[in-house]
């Protein structure tokens, strides 16, 4: 407009163009006629002038103080994606992540639960195929390496009677799993997946499939409020456990206490051992895998650690936010926004909102799950599944100027999965007979991620990978220290080019 009017002004009328016709001054314009016009240009123009000053002075503002940096976590459901939240979470604000040591501390003892129901499944399945009552123990939702067993040991692997026993001591657990999950979900809430205890009862596997599923939380903020309450009932002290209130009638970790023996004692049977193995189930690879700290979690004053917090596992449904301020050397503070989302196939549809105006994006792809089904489709291999997101990732034209960082993550259960003797080449048929060891196989993966990222991507990008073990707080801190830095740079790189 400015530019307009001063154009009118210093123009000399060309009569034949339409433009400058419009806009001519009236003829047989008066000396007051010729003020007041002059006057309201002159107005016009401060006003103009104006705008355009707030304009530039808003424009440097936003280059002085950036907009904040928007990262999205992403992968397959238990790839890592909420350790990473939490791995955050640790370096930016480590005192508010120690204060939710309450609220891990009953994921924990839930996780515990989980693991000792899914044995006692097993046996009463293996009890019920002896005596001729039951059917396979296959089903969705059961963590396998691979298909179900079609081993006939499988079928008739004897149950002792000192299982049967200790079956029959513990069935007081389910009820640890029914109190935290009522002081977890406010009543009527439908936040929960269906996740209780399955009684251990000799019901056909098929009439209890579904109670297998995952404990799985909507909204972070509410279920810790469950247990922040507890912060505000504990007796005012400094020590490291003054906000878990071991007091509590509720608290179920007396009961948990008192089963240790006896959970140590399934946990080292060589029958049980041998159970789980015919029947190809390894408690160890999965995400909340307590059974080798038993005595510990289980103590009546126990206090997670940070590494066990890293260890829990709580399914994500909705969706978490971490804001945090960081200030890198010189250079000015940038407000972090890390969002952490359910990577289950069915929650995927809910990612896309989120791309919008993405700085960065940490895909996450689970290394170990070469061997591994999907819990939620056991016809599909974890590896193949990520292979697939990933390409839908990288070539979505929404993203085409969001950095990707892949994390090859769960590192330390598949190189003990290697040293075990777990061929790679049998399962990811493509790597044929090449060496077995850690160096070869996962160069081969980060290549053919690399591969796929630069085949798929709409524009060039970088390609930035890092082999990690979310669960090892110390590796991951200097891991997101360096993401943290590349994203500034690429964003500020970004922001110049504009
Ligand atoms: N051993 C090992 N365990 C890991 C690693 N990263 C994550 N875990 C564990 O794997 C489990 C699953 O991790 P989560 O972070 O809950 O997975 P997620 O991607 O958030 O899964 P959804 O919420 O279902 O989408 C947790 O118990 C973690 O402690 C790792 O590098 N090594
Ligand atoms: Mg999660």
């Amino acid at each position: 407009m400015s530019r307009f009017l001063r154009r009118r002004s210093l123009v000399d009328p060309d009569r034949d163009d339409p433009l400058t016709r419009a806009i001519a001054p009236p003829e047989n314009e008066t000396a007051q006629q010729l003020h007041d016009r002059l006057a309201a240009e002159a107005e016009a123009q401060k006003r103009s002038d104006a705008i355009d000053e707030e304009i530039n002075r808003q424009r440097s503002e936003l280059k002085k103080a950036p907009k904040s940096v928007r990262v999205l976590l992403l992968g397959q459901s238990e790839s890592g994606k909420s350790t990473t939240l939490k791995n955050f979470q640790l370096i930016n604000s480590p005192k508010a992540f120690r204060n939710e040591r309450a609220s891990w501390r009953a994921v924990i003892q839930l996780n515990v639960v989980r693991s000792v129901r899914l044995i006692l499944d097993t046996i009463t399945d293996a009890h019920s195929n002896a005596t001729g009552m039951g059917s396979s123990i296959a089903g969705p939702g059961v963590p396998r390496s691979r298909a179900p067993s079609t081993d006939s040991h499988a079928l008739h692997t004897p149950v002792t009677p000192e299982l049967l026993k200790l079956r029959m001591r513990l069935l007081p657990l389910q009820q640890v799993e029914e109190v935290l999950l009522r002081k977890m979900t406010p009543p009527g809430s439908a936040e929960f997946e269906a996740t209780h205890l399955s009684p251990v009862t000799n019901l056909p596997y098929k009439r209890r499939a579904g109670k297998f599923r995952e404990i799985a939380i909507n909204s972070t903020a509410q279920w810790k409020g469950a247990f922040g309450r507890l912060v505000a009932n504990a007796r005012a002290s400094m020590d490291s456990s003054a906000d878990i209130d071991f007091e509590d009638p509720q608290d179920p970790g007396v009961l948990l206490h008192a089963c240790a023996e006896d959970i140590v004692q399934l946990w080292n049977d060589p029958a049980v051992k041998r159970l789980l193995e015919v029947n190809k189930i390894r408690l160890e690879d999965m995400g909340g895998f307590f059974l080798d700290s038993i005595p510990r979690v289980t103590a009546l004053r126990y206090v997670p650690t940070d590494d066990d917090i890293l260890r829990a596992r709580l399914k994500t449904l909705g969706v978490s936010e971490h804001r945090f301020t960081l200030k890198a050397g010189n250079m000015l503070s940038h407000d972090w926004r890390v969002y952490d989302v359910g990577g289950a196939r069915s929650l995927r549809a809910a990612w896309a909102p989120y791309f919008d105006d993405l700085d960065a994006i940490i895909f996450l792809v689970p290394i170990s799950g070469f061997n591994e089904v999907l819990l939620e489709d056991p016809s599909v291999n974890k590896l193949e599944d990520s292979t697939l997101l990933w390409k839908h990732i990288v070539s979505n034209p929404l993203l085409q100027k969001t950095q990707i960082v892949l994390f090859l993550n769960k590192v330390d259960l598949f190189r003990a999965k290697l040293d075990a003797g777990v061929k790679f080449g049998h399962y990811v048929v493509s790597y044929g007979e090449r060496p077995n060891d850690y160096e070869s196989t996962s160069s081969y993966i980060r290549k053919k991620f690399g591969h796929l990222f630069k085949q798929y991507s709409p524009a060039q990008r970088i390609f930035y990978s890092h082999l990690t073990s979310m669960t090892d707080a110390h590796s991951t801190q200097q891991i997101l220290m360096n993401v943290k830095d590349m994203v500034i740079r690429e964003m500020l790189a970004q922001s110049s080019l504009v």
